[in-house]
């Protein structure tokens, strides 16, 4: 039943890179999407966002992806090309992520912010991309964890692996039923990451009854040789009534 995340993830580590030389995985290149180059900075990089007045993107190359979450940035990049695969954009407000038509009447608040954005100093919070691809009900992210995520020495600390892993299955579950939220999420821990390191976070949607959606996902290396995490979520889509009631007590 299982997806093969680790077949995508040999899959991708196999197949060679079109476009680029032989030689060239040294360099720190990254594709599209491409906003209006500026001096100085590389075009696509999570800074050049902010220059069009736009909330910043922040899943966006920067100078803390190391080699391998470029190289897999850009290899699903080229995935988005035929249209099956999308980059979901990231920004620090979660109301910037909600589409118009699912907003209620939410005022977006300065001192809030979403929770793995947080940390500001790239490379050392939650370093991640998430690509989506709707009619596999899938979501794919690409994680980084940074050096203030850390538990045991070296390694990530267990609720930065459950965050993740709740906002990629999270992701998944809004992109099925919309406005939805966790009513359980249950992890094996099977191997620990190391901070630094690139795991693969694949998220799919199982079966959706009525408004409770499940869904599975698994944490692997970028070389699908190393099983990290595994779990298992199930997300409820909110009524009407309630939401507005939720709304209404923390305004
Ligand atoms: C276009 C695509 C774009 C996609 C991506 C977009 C954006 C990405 C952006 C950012 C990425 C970052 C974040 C990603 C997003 C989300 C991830 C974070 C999500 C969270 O961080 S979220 C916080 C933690 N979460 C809570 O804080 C929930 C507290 N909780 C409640 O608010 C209620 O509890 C609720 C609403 C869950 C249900 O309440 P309710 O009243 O609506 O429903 P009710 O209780 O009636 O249950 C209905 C049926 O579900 C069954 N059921 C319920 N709970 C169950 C359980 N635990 N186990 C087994 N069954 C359960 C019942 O048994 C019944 O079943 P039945 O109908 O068969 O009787």
């Amino acid at each position: 039943m299982w997806r093969r995340c680790g077949a995508l993830g040999r899959a991708l580590a196999l197949r060679g890179l079109p476009g680029l030389a032989p030689g060239a995985a040294g360099r720190r290149t990254a594709s599209g999407p491409s906003p209006p180059a500026r001096p100085g900075l590389p075009c696509g990089t999570a800074a050049a966002g902010s220059q069009l007045g736009q909330s910043k993107d922040y899943a966006l190359p920067n100078a803390s992806w190391s080699q391998d979450m470029l190289d897999l940035y850009n290899r699903f990049l080229d995935m988005t090309k035929d249209g099956l695969w999308k980059r979901i954009p990231s920004y620090n407000n979660i109301l910037d992520h909600i589409p118009e038509s699912m907003k209620l009447t939410y005022e977006k608040r300065k001192d809030t912010r979403l929770f793995l954005r947080s940390i500001d100093a790239e490379g050392a919070g939650f370093e991640y991309v998430m690509f989506l691809n709707t009619s596999e009900k899938r979501v794919v992210c690409l994680f980084q964890p940074g050096s203030y995520l850390e538990g045991h020495p070296g390694f990530a600390h267990g609720g930065s692996i459950a965050t993740i892993i709740d906002s990629t299955i999270g992701s998944c579950a809004i992109s099925v039923a919309g406005k939805v939220m966790t009513a359980n999420l249950s992890i094996d821990y099977v191997n620990p990451v190391p901070l630094g390191s690139v795991v693969l976070v694949d998220s799919k949607a199982d079966k959706v009854e009525g408004r409770k959606v499940f869904l599975s996902c698994k944490m692997q290396s970028v070389d699908g040789n190393t099983l990290h995490a595994e779990a298992t979520a199930l997300f409820i889509q909110l009524d009407a009534t309630k939401a507005q009631k939720q709304q209404a007590s923390c305004q």
